[in-house]
């Protein structure tokens, strides 16, 4: 073994004929990776056949030096490697397994129809676990070994009626995503996986139980929603498909209530689900309604802009707008899984992508200075993207890059405070003047915009008093200026601005809180500063 520790890119698992190895190489060649199979390398290992080794020394013995040589490889070679599929029945092998998944890992499950499956797997002969009846063998050992598979692979890709390379381009999308996980007090933990493809997870997020799904999407990504409608009727599941307004149009409790009116029409039980697709503004209102649908039923967000997939899509926050202002009727109501499909980025109109960049420099404001690093490096190409080039650019691997980071962020504060007790309040960064900004343009303004605004006069807020120097706040204005992101707001008067201030969900009575940096990556809360700091700020925000 080498000092340097490395491991495979993944590991593919599953049932004798799944294709593990024609699979494999067929990723393996397109990644340009290397390819191992533990059975060729454990022949060579013990100088003779798997037949005639079990033959001679018995399945005990084989297993021995299949978890060893497995146990091995996972710490020492790095490219796609292939198991046997009795492997993962080993104790050894799945502890393995899961460290090395919990170093980072992918384990796939290429789980085969088993009609085709078995056929495969009966061609050639030469497999000892199949000897007898080889139809009945594989059949009892699928009901063993399937519910191991599932649980000790963090990958499962079906391979049903796909030609070997059909196959491997799904492994490898499904290899190349990125997860975060979600969890913590109060959270069933879901993750939320970041990648081409992704989308093709709904059936396996959604789950067996359910059995209607009510596909709440806005007009401008019907593209998408109908793959999705697509993907959720060849699982199995009746779909109502729900279009709304669209943008904030769609957060109202008018919208709300006729949702609710389709959900009863089409008899939607506890056991049915909702699948929001698209902007922010869908995933909160789909969110809304599965919060409030029998007092909680499952929801599954698909995210279609860079904002969605950053922010709005994770956590839990759902809501809509009403005429006090923006977010305020809402709930903590956590999704089972959030799908990030960056196919889906691909139509997406460049003002929408850059406002994104709004919340995505915000969370590197106050915690993560990577993200500032990424955006500073990237800026001109962030901002001239252009969905129709995207999937074929290199900005590609940027902007995922940034939404896992983005997405790391929000998932460590709401993990810590699901409810917004105290951390959580952080990601309200530049929020308690961007949610005014919206009200007062009557929400022509965009989110991610209006934030970036707040974002600086939350720093001049605390440059005034003496927390952070003029360099940074100068920074806040270099850094969003360059992305595209409008600095400066102009549009409305103080006093209508310091009332919407007030309603803000972080204010306490008469009293104003807000959220400001120390310096990067140190956000605090600010309770009740001065009158005329808090004018001051904003005076300045206003040339
Ligand atoms: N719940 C939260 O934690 C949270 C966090 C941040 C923002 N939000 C909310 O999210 C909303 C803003 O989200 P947004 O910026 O996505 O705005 P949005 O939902 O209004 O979407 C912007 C526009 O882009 C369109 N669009 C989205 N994806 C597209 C695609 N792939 N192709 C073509 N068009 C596409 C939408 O239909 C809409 O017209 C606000 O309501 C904000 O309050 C919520
Ligand atoms: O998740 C959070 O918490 C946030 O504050 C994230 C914000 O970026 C987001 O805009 C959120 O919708 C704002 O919530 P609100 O409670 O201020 O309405």
């Amino acid at each position: 073994m080498s000092g340097v520790r490395t491991m495979p890119v993944a590991v593919i698992i599953g049932m004798m004929g799944a294709g593990k190895t024609r699979v494999g190489k067929e990723v393996a060649h397109i990644m340009d990776l290397p390819f191992a199979d533990a059975d060729v390398e454990i022949e060579h290992e013990v100088g003779m056949g798997i037949p005639e080794f079990f033959e001679r020394r018995g399945e005990q013995a084989f297993r021995k030096v299949e978890a060893d040589l497995i146990a091995d490889m996972l710490e020492d070679f790095d490219g796609i490697f292939s198991l046997g599929g009795g492997a993962p029945m080993t104790p050894s092998t799945q502890r393995a397994l899961a460290d090395y998944i919990a170093r980072g890992g992918r384990v796939v499950y290429l789980d085969a129809d088993p009609a085709e499956a078995m056929e495969r797997a009966n061609r050639g002969g030469g497999r000892p676990m199949l000897n007898g009846d080889a139809d009945a063998r594989w059949k009892k050992l699928y009901k063993e070994r399937d519910p191991v598979f599932r649980k000790v692979a963090n990958v499962r890709v079906h391979t049903r009626g796909q030609t070997p390379q059909m196959a491997a381009r799904k492994v490898m999308d499904m290899i190349r995503e990125r997860i975060v996980h979600v969890t913590g007090t109060g959270i069933e933990p879901y993750d939320v996986c970041i990648g081409e493809g992704t989308m093709n997870h709904l059936p396996d997020v959604l789950g067996e139980g359910v059995v209607r799904v009510a596909l709440i999407h806005t007009q401008p990504v019907q593209r998408h929603s109908d793959h999705a409608r697509t993907l959720l009727r060849q699982a199995g599941y009746t779909v109502s498909d729900i279009v709304v307004p669209d943008a904030e149009a769609g957060k109202t409790v008018d919208v709300a209530n006729g949702v609710w009116r389709r959900l009863g029409d089409e008899g939607f039980t506890r056991s049915d689900a909702i699948v929001g697709l698209g902007g922010g503004a869908a995933t909160d209102l789909a969110g809304f309604i599965a919060a409030t649908w029998m007092r909680g039923i499952r929801y599954v967000n698909c995210p279609t802009s860079l904002l969605a997939m950053v922010d709005a899509s994770t956590g839990g926050k759902t809501g809509i707008n009403t005429e006090a202002g923006k977010n305020l009727v809402g709930s903590f109501y956590t999704p089972a899984g959030v799908l990030a499909d960056m196919r889906t980025l691909a139509t997406l109109p460049n003002d929408i992508f850059i406002e994104g960049l709004g919340e995505v420099a915000k969370s590197g404001f106050i915690m993560d200075p990577e993200i500032l690093r990424i955006l500073e490096d990237h800026a001109s190409e962030l901002r001239s993207f252009d969905g129709a080039m995207f999937l074929d650019s290199g900005l590609k691997d940027v902007v995922a890059e940034l939404i896992e980071h983005t997405v790391g962020v929000k998932a460590y504060h709401v993990s810590a405070d699901l409810k917004e007790a105290g951390l959580r309040e952080f990601l309200n960064y530049g929020h308690t003047l961007g949610h005014a900004i919206e009200k007062l343009e009557h929400f022509r303004w965009r989110h991610g915009n209006a934030v970036a605004v707040g974002c600086v006069y939350a720093a001049e807020l605390s440059h005034l008093l003496g927390y952070i120097d003029q360099d940074l706040v100068d920074y806040h204005r270099s850094l969003l200026g360059s992305l595209g992101l409008p600095t400066s707001w102009n549009n409305g008067s103080w006093s209508d601005v310091l009332a919407l201030m007030h309603r803000d969900k972080k204010a306490r009575g008469n009293k104003l809180r807000f959220v400001v940096l120390e310096s990067v990556g140190h956000p605090i809360h600010l309770e009740d500063p001065p009158a005329d700091a808090v004018e001051e700020a904003f005076r300045r925000i206003q040339q």
